[in-house]
């Protein structure tokens, strides 16, 4: 997908809402264990409530890959129904020396057609760049994440007096077609969201911590906010599990809803 698509999307929908699909089978409704697919049953429903509030969809690849190859079916079918001119994201966290990343890439970008999928930068350039070389791809590459072990590494000082997600968000835009990159940064870092923002004025966030992790959604938008706009929040737990019982869809498209009245609002105010 474009850069252009993805920004009418959020001009269309006022809203840069990305619901993650973190489906979890012990968690879903029971009455969907009758199904043949749960999970899909699931994620359609939810699909179906919601589309036209959100301009992405996120499934993490763990919640699927730990079914086995039914669990890829899944995903696979829930890919499927995601209408087009939607944002899909393979939240996998891949990365591996040059030969494997390359399969990587080919697995979610042509075997699956996923619009993006998220990379750790860890192994550093050979790993990441097989996938910033798939055209109308993106990788969303993690940058200063929104769990507390982030503190171990990403938050460390080197010797140049800054914090190591810091040399991240430099180096990665020596790393080819920096043009269809994205960044992780966690909800929960507020104050740090400004810090990165100088760094990369350009490019957008995927924003992962409000709803379940607690991160406010109104400091992510004052300190990240660009004149594209420049986010996608995310928020799996808050929204997909808003009921387990039978209106838990209903529910989602609820708690989807007031993230998209705040989001178009925000938009209105930082959105310059
Ligand atoms: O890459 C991610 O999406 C991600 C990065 C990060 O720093 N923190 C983070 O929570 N995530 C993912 O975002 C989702 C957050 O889910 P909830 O906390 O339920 O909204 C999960 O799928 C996480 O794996």
């Amino acid at each position: 997908m474009d850069k252009l698509t993805l920004f009418k999307q959020i001009e269309k929908k006022q809203s840069f809402l990305c619901i993650g699909l973190d489906t979890d089978l012990h968690r879903i409704p029971q009455h969907l264990l009758e199904y043949e697919d749960p999970i899909f049953e699931f994620n359609k429903q939810i699909i179906d409530a919601t589309q036209d509030l959100a301009v992405a969809y996120k499934p993490n690849t763990a919640f699927y890959e730990a079914l086995g190859a039914r669990g890829w079916q899944s995903l696979a079918r829930t890919l499927d129904y995601i209408p087009k001119e939607i944002f899909t994201i393979a939240d996998a966290k891949r990365g591996d020396i040059g030969n494997t990343s390359s399969l990587y890439a080919q697995a979610f970008f042509d075997r699956m057609n996923f619009d993006s999928v998220t990379v750790a930068p860890y192994m550093g350039v050979d790993s990441v760049s097989p996938f910033l070389s798939f055209e109308g791809k993106w990788v969303i590459l993690l940058a200063l994440t929104s769990n507390e072990g982030s503190q171990d590494f990403q938050l460390i000082q080197s010797q140049h007096g800054k914090p190591f997600y810091q040399h991240v968000l430099e180096k990665s835009q020596e790393w080819g077609n920096t043009d269809n990159l994205m960044y992780v940064v966690g909800a929960t870092r507020g104050e740090l969201i400004a810090e990165v923002r100088k760094i990369v004025p350009d490019h957008f966030f995927l924003v992962p911590g409000v709803g379940a992790q607690g991160g406010s959604l109104e400091e992510v938008a004052k300190y990240g906010m660009n004149s594209h706009c420049g986010l996608l929040v995310n928020s799996s737990r808050g929204i997909i599990y808003a009921s387990i019982g039978e209106d838990f869809a209903n529910a989602a498209r609820e708690e989807a809803a007031k993230l998209q009245v705040e989001m178009r609002e925000l938009l209105q105010r930082f959105c310059k």
